[in-house]
């Protein structure tokens, strides 16, 4: 079970990384001085140009990239490596799906690990196979989905190991426009069900305002920070039409042309 949404709370302290640190010469941060707080249950997006540490950061939170300063707790406990309450949805569902197994074994494979009893794993597998929309898909293989489908099941087996944190990079990059914008509405309404905490990075204004209910703008590199963060308090389902949402898009637009 999910722990209360008020728990899993994300404090980030001057935080800083960079990769060539034992290089002799100049240290070169990709972020620095990076202070955050997420909210357990929060929605919260990572906006910023291409190459500006967005996966960085939030390989940082998963535990994958160790940090090179500063702080990272999910409340009182300083994260060091990866754990079960964290999970990442990649951009490539391809690269993360075995492409032998069919969605119900892909679904249930962190389940298998961790050795549940049968029904047990088919119990939260129909769940949420369901929950993501691929009931009646359960027995084909990867090489017979659509892209938009590998994702839902790459989706699927994240929120089947019931993480409180999932980690988003960009995980609906690679589909085209129309089947994007049907998993971001799919995905606000799964976030709603599970109340899990999302940090979801983008670099698209629109997705960002389409998801986010706050947004945090990182800088140009290097040393890349958290310059500003933007709260949309708009309801769901969101309009992109309306004057509302127009009147942050440009907000936020005219940030990245300054
Ligand atoms: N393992 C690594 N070793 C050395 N440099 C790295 C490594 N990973 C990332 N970088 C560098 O760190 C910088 C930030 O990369 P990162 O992938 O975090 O940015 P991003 O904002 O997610 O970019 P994009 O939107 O293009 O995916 C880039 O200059 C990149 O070349």
């Amino acid at each position: 079970m999910s722990l209360p949404a008020q728990q899993n709370t994300i404090h980030i302290e001057a935080l800083r990384k960079s990769y060539n640190e034992q290089a002799s010469g100049d240290v070169r941060y990709i972020i620095k001085d990076v202070n955050l707080v997420i909210k357990g249950g929060e929605f919260f997006i990572l906006l910023g140009p291409s190459g500006c540490g967005k996966s960085t950061l939030l390989n940082i939170i998963a535990g994958f990239v160790s940090k090179s300063g500063g702080h990272l707790r999910i409340d009182d406990v300083e994260v060091k490596e990866p754990g079960k309450d964290r999970a990442v949805v990649f951009q490539q569902a391809d690269s993360s799906l075995f492409p032998w197994l069919t969605v119900r074994e892909n679904v249930e494979f962190g389940l298998r690990m961790k050795k549940t009893p049968k029904p047990e794993r088919r119990r939260i597998s129909d769940s949420f196979i369901g929950l993501v929309g691929l009931t009646g898909h359960e027995n084909k293989f990867p090489k017979e989905l659509s892209g938009g489908m590998k994702q839902r099941v790459q989706l699927a087996r994240v929120l089947a190991g019931d993480p409180a944190i999932l980690l988003m990079d960009e995980p609906f990059g690679a589909l085209d426009a129309m089947t994007r914008r049907t998993m971001q509405k799919e995905l606000i309404r799964i976030w709603r069900e599970t109340n899990k905490t999302v940090i979801f990075v983008t670099h698209d204004i629109q997705e960002a305002l389409l998801l986010g209910q706050r947004i945090g703008i990182m800088s140009v590199g290097p040393s890349s920070n958290i310059t500003d963060i933007y709260d949309n308090p708009l309801s769901f389902p969101r309009d992109e039409a309306s004057p509302e949402f127009g009147e942050l898009y440009n907000q936020i637009q005219s940030h990245f042309a300054r």
